[in-house]
Formats: structure tokens, sequence, C-alpha cells
């Protein structure tokens, strides 16, 4: 079974859209992006899209490569205290000279929607998540929608990055799977892989993952977004090779992606709901 998250995530937008027009809230998301990386420029275009597609405002600062890490705290400083804003998304990666992890820290932990603030990801660690981050949180989703238990399931999830790795891995043991984490320095990796029920690569890394590598029946989700050598759009999974040895798989494009965009929709009108009870 090829997992359709195109299909899926269509589906939450629509609900989510009928849901706002209802509610009387105005959410609105506010990007950061700083340089002209091409390729978060358009992510960040594809994040204004679903707003308006959904009728949430946004609104984008974009700042010169060079900024400083002040002068960007300074710009999200002005978000936190914008009452007309609910959701703060600072695009990352953010130039090398940039204190990434200061930028994080600095989103109000009440309008962190990329979930990335370490109080978010305290919550998520225990067991009383906030706001999820978007990835990981669409991929539960996906899991959900689909009925794919994961209680009691060998959950393997090769990639330990604070955006999709580690916050995934705390989903899946809070879903009551019993959860391995693999990395660069893991030994005997495709042992590792081959024991998985649910397989969930977040490497980054071109067709990595091959038949051999997987278990006969196994649920394979692809998180990476790469360039093969034909400079398409491929994911981390050799697609072709893998599909027909597992239960179900993700796509790429098609899969995880949009479900990052719905999940990002979604945790700005949880944000805007929890800013009208304030
Ligand atoms: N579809 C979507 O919505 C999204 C897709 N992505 C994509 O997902 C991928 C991962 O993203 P992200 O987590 O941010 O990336 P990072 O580069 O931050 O993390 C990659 C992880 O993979 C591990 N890794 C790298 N090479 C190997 C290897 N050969 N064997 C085992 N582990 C390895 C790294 O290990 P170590 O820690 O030891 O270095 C690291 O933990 C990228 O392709 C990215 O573009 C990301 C976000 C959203
Ligand atoms: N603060 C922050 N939050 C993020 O959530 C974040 C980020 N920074 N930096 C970069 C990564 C990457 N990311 C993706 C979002 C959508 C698709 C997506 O929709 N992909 C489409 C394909 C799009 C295409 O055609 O290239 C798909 O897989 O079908 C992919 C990747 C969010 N990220």
């Amino acid at each position: 079974m090829i997992i359709n998250g195109k299909e899926i995530s269509e589906k939450r937008l629509a609900a989510l859209k009928e849901e706002i027009k209802t509610s009387g809230l105005n959410p609105c998301l506010a990007t950061v992006i700083v340089g002209e990386d091409p390729a978060s420029q358009m992510y960040v275009r594809m994040k204004h899209k679903a707003c308006e597609q959904v009728g949430i405002k946004s609104t984008g600062v974009v700042l010169p490569e060079n900024s400083t890490t002040k002068e960007i705290l300074a710009e999200v400083e002005k978000l936190n205290s914008d009452n007309l804003i609910h959701g703060i998304l600072v695009q990352l990666p953010l130039p090398k000279h940039v204190d990434t992890e200061a930028v994080i820290e600095a989103v109000s932990p009440e309008k962190d929607v990329d979930g990335f603030h370490p109080y978010n990801t305290g919550r998520l660690f225990s067991g009383m998540p906030e706001f999820v981050p978007c990835t990981p949180g669409g991929i539960m989703t996906l899991l959900k929608e689909y009925k794919i238990e994961t209680s009691g399931k060998k959950a393997v999830v090769v990639g330990r990055s604070v955006d999709v790795g580690r916050p995934m891995a705390a989903l899946l043991i809070n879903a009551d799977a019993t959860v391995t984490v693999c990395h660069s320095r893991t030994k005997n990796l495709e042992d590792e892989m081959k024991a998985a029920d649910i397989l969930i690569s977040a490497i980054g890394k071109a067709k990595f993952v091959t038949a051999e590598m997987v278990k006969s029946g196994a649920v394979v989700i692809d998180v990476g977004i790469n360039q093969d050598e034909n400079k398409r759009l491929c994911g981390d999974v050799d697609f072709e090779s893998v599909k027909d040895k597992v239960s179900a798989i993700t796509p790429v494009p098609g899969g995880v992606g949009p479900m990052t965009i719905a999940t990002l929709m979604e945790n700005t009108l949880k944000s805007a709901k929890m800013h009208a009870k304030l």
C-alpha cells in the first residue's frame, strides 16, 4: 500500500478551512526567513500558500543573509509581542554565523508552532505535548489515518535531529511503540533497520534505504528530501525496490512533506484558540 500524504493533507486542510470559517478566530502565522536560499524560499512560499488556502492570515519577515543573531532576535521579539500574531516560524537552516539555538529559544513557547522550543520539546518528552514539531506530528497523523498500529511495535527512527528524529522517537514512545534511534555512529545499522516493524528514515541521503535493509511487511516512512542523480526530488528510500516488499510506504514527493504543511496549519489554529482563551 502506498500512503497518500497529499490526499490526507488536502482532507485535513479542507476540514481546517471549515473550522476556521466558523470559529470566529483570526489566526495569523508569521514566517521569518534569513538569506536567499532558493529551497527555503520555496518552502516558505508553500507555507504562505497553505495559509491562504485555509483562511489563516500570514505575514513574512525577510532578513538579509548577513543579519546578526541580535538583529534576528529583535525581529522575533517584535513578533512575540504582537497580539495579532499566533504562530512564529523561523525557517531553518539559518546562516552558519547565526546562533540557531538562541533564535529557537527566543520564540515565545506559546507561539512556537514549529514545536522546536525546549519548553515544547520538554513537554513532548514528558508525554504532555503542546506544540508538536510538524513533520513527526504529520507522520503520526498518517499512521492514525491509515490505522497503522504502533502499540507494542518495534519502531526504528534513523536520524536524531531536533526537528525530526528526536521528536519522532518521543511521539512513538508516547504511542506505546518500542523505539530505537539510529544515527551516523550506529553500529550494524542494517540489522537495526531490518528489525523494524515501522521504519522512519530521516537521514537526508538519496536512496540510502534499499530492499535488503527492510523487513518484509514493514511500514516505511520516508522523511528525506533529496535530489537523485538526475536532479529529481527523491527520498531516503529506494522506493522502486522497497515498495513491493513492505506493507505500506510513503512516496517522495506526496508523502510526509504535505503533512508537514498541514500540521503547521493545525498548530497555528491551535495557537489562535489558546490565545483566545488567555
Ligand atoms: N518531508 C519533510 O517535511 C521534511 C523533510 N526533511 C528532510 O529529512 C531529512 C533529514 O532532515 P533533518 O533531520 O533536518 O537532517 P539532519 O541533517 O539534521 O539530520 C540527519 C540525521 O541523519 C543521520 N545520518 C546521516 N547520515 C547517516 C548515515 N549514513 N547513517 C545513519 N545515520 C545518518 C545524522 O546522524 P548524526 O546525528 O550522527 O550526524 C543525523 O542524525 C533531510 O533530507 C531533510 O531535507 C526535514 C524536515 C521536514
Ligand atoms: N522552521 C522550519 N520548519 C520546518 O518545518 C522546516 C524548516 N524550518 N526547514 C526545512 C524543512 C523542510 N520542510 C518541508 C516542508 C514541506 C515539504 C513538502 O511539502 N514537500 C513536497 C514536495 C515539494 C517539492 O516539490 O519540492 C512533498 O514531499 O511532496 C518538504 C519539506 C519543512 N522544514
